[in-house]
């Protein structure tokens, strides 16, 4: 088997049976797949795929698992649909288990992620289709360390989050010794992976929760945009962009610390935060904008401009109140409020359904990524607790906090160094 190459454009052959036959031909890419790059131009990790027919674009597009800095599902674009599971260890399960699953996940998902199937006994439900962005991502929570004797290797950044007034928490719903990631840009396609990775995990791991979430669609729009969530605000702006020379240190955990496994590594913040959407759609859009500061038809600041427009924190009206009221989201959150806190949100919707009184139980899988989470999420989300004009449409219903290490070298797997040192 020939190593997916990063950058190139060059794809894997594959000696096996194929769910669409795979390329071995470096630069093959542009006929019949798409070199995908982290957002904004940051280094390209490509697969591509031939088909008897051709793939259209958002089935041809692969990302490659392996040989690169970052896990995938990190920086690439969000996807269509979305699966976030987290498995506990099985009592008596350890470090020579958890390694074990680590090398079937890691290798399940290279062969996913480029269209293979999932080995013998592959359930045929992405049959059909190319890999369609699919990225399989893998976190170690705290209680992992526990599990597997390895506590001395604990990074302080798994420390437990700190308690928030606002937070209804469900423990069944929050936690976990491992944490799994699915994005695709087919619904099948997410599925099938999820539930191969639940097979995989044989008799080591069991499902603790299970959540799924989706974005947009790619082509949905006439040209790509920032995400919208349920509330219908532009939800994305003041991402830290790849392109920005400080992004690699805000967002991955720098080597030289004191736990060389997760060197290249991040950390993952997720929380299910449901939206109180029959009392949201019931303020008039002047009061909906005035919550969160920008505007909800192109997402630019209420001070002007367009989407990506700076706010004007300072500036007041004709009135002389602050035009970006003082308990605004986008005025809480921004990094300059918060001594710089920075990370990159990656979340999915999620609709589960209507409650007997037709509430929606609906609100967005907010996924956050930073190099430590005591300068992303926790200062960000303590200024949020205590002021934040949305804290009265939201209720953060389960938590997880995840070390995610860097992507493994062809060969071998997610957590190795951790596992094997
Ligand atoms: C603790 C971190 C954050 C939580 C929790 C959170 C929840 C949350 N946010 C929105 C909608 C928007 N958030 C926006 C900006 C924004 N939010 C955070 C952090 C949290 N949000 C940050 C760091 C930022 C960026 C601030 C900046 O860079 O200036 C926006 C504005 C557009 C944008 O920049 O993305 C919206 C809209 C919801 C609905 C929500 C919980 C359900
Ligand atoms: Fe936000």
């Amino acid at each position: 088997m020939t190593p997916l190459t990063p950058a190139s454009g060059a794809s894997s052959g594959h000696d096996g049976i194929s769910r669409r036959r795979l390329l071995g031909t470096a630069g093959a890419a542009g006929a019949t797949g798409l070199v995908l790059g982290a957002a904004g131009g940051a280094a390209a990790y490509a697969v591509a795929v031939e088909s008897p027919t051709a793939l259209s674009t958002v089935g041809a597009t692969g990302v490659a698992f392996h040989d690169r800095p970052h896990q995938a599902g990190i920086t690439e674009p969000q996807q269509a649909h979305g699966h976030l599971a987290a498995f506990d260890l099985v009592p008596g399960a350890g470090r020579k288990e958890a390694a074990a699953l680590m090398r079937r996940w890691s290798s399940l998902s290279a062969d996913l992620m480029a269209g293979r199937p999932a080995g013998d006994g592959d359930t045929g439900v992405a049959l059909d289709a190319g890999p369609s962005s699919l990225t399989v991502t893998f976190g170690f929570g705290r209680t992992f360390f526990d599990r597997t004797g390895l506590v001395a290797q604990r990074p302080p950044g798994l420390d437990p989050l700190p308690a928030f007034s606002s937070d209804q928490l469900d423990a069944g719903r929050s936690d976990g010794d491992l944490w799994v990631q699915i994005g695709a840009d087919d619904a099948l396609v997410a599925f099938h992976a999820l539930r191969a990775i639940q097979k995989a995990a044989g008799a080591a791991a069991r499902v603790r929760w299970q959540m799924s979430g989706f974005n947009r669609s790619p082509g949905a729009t006439a040209q790509p945009m920032t995400a919208r969530n349920l509330m219908g605000q532009v939800d994305g702006t003041g991402n830290p962009k790849p392109s920005e020379p400080d992004f690699e240190q805000r967002i991955f955990v720098p080597s030289g610390s004191d736990q060389p496994w997760l060197d290249g590594g991040s950390y993952a913040v997720v929380r299910r935060i449901r939206m109180l959407l029959d009392d949201w759609e019931k303020l008039s859009l002047h009061k909906q904008e005035q919550v969160i500061g920008r505007r909800k038809s192109d997402g630019a600041p209420l001070t002007g401009g367009t989407e990506t427009t700076e706010l004007a924190l300072d500036e007041t009206g004709p009135d002389g109140k602050l035009v970006v009221p003082e308990n605004a989201h986008a005025r809480i959150s921004a990094p300059e409020q918060n001594g710089g806190a920075a990370m990159l949100r990656r979340p999915f919707s999620f609709h589960d359904g209507f409650g007997p009184d037709g509430t929606p139980d609906a609100g967005l899988l907010f996924i956050c990524w930073q190099a430590d989470p005591l300068r992303g999420f926790v200062p960000v989300q303590r200024k949020l607790d205590r002021g934040d004009a949305l804290s009265a449409f939201i209720r953060h219903e389960a938590s997880g906090l995840f070390a995610v290490p860097a992507a493994p070298k062809k060969g071998e797997y997610v957590g190795q160094r951790l596992l094997e040192t």
